[in-house]
């Protein structure tokens, strides 16, 4: 259904979730990385992070984009009681982050920015996701058995943590794996 006739798309990301989630939208892309700094100012509104970080990471590349280049960038974050939790440093960590999620509801913000040469495009999309209670052995197998330490709030909703601990989601289940395929296409549909 996308066909894209002069545009190649780059996807800037290392992350093979959001890789195999674009494929799975069935267009051809390649890949780019590199390495980003992810801090944002502490004053902004945790809502406004995973675009504006989107964003930074697209900006990286702006001086090597090719005319017929369409960039996709993303930035998944998970808030919980409007603070921000990003990736894990340690178990510890990790623990404490689960812990924060148990018996609660908690929202996952990704964003995306498009980029070409001549435009940019910034769009986020938010998930409620409630967990249920888990019991510290649960949380300590779960990190012990998946070193969720890559993952925004120390939880991959695709993995068996999401199997056992999501009891209700409200938006979409890729938006919380990290990219929020449903926009990506509504972009990409009409870009030619
Ligand atoms: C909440 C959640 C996050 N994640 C992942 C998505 C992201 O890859 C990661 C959050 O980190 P990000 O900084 O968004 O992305 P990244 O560093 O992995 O990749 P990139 O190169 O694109 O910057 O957490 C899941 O896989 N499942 C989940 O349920």
């Amino acid at each position: 259904m996308i066909n894209l006739k002069n545009h190649q798309v780059v996807l800037a990301s290392k992350s093979p979730r959001r890789n195999e989630l674009l494929k799975g939208l069935g267009i051809d892309f390649t890949v780019r990385t590199k390495d980003t700094d992810e801090s944002f100012p502490s004053e902004m509104n945790p809502f406004e992070v995973a675009g504006f970080l989107s964003k930074k990471k697209a900006d990286a590349f702006l001086e090597e984009i090719e005319a017929n280049e369409i960039l996709i960038t993303a930035d998944t974050v998970v808030i919980v009681n409007n603070q921000i939790l990003g990736k894990p440093i340690d178990k510890n960590e990790a623990f404490e982050m689960i812990k924060l999620l148990s018996d609660g509801v908690h929202q996952v913000v990704t964003g995306i920015t498009l980029t070409t040469n001549t435009k940019q495009l910034t769009l986020q999309d938010t998930v409620s996701v409630s967990f249920k209670k888990l019991d510290k052995e649960e949380i300590e197998f779960y990190i012990e058995t998946f070193k969720p330490f890559d993952k925004a709030g120390a939880y991959g909703i695709q993995e068996w943590i999401g199997y056992i601990a999501v009891d209700r989601i409200e938006g979409s289940f890729y938006t919380v794996m990290g990219l929020p395929v449903h926009l990506v296409y509504d972009q990409l549909r009409n870009w030619d």
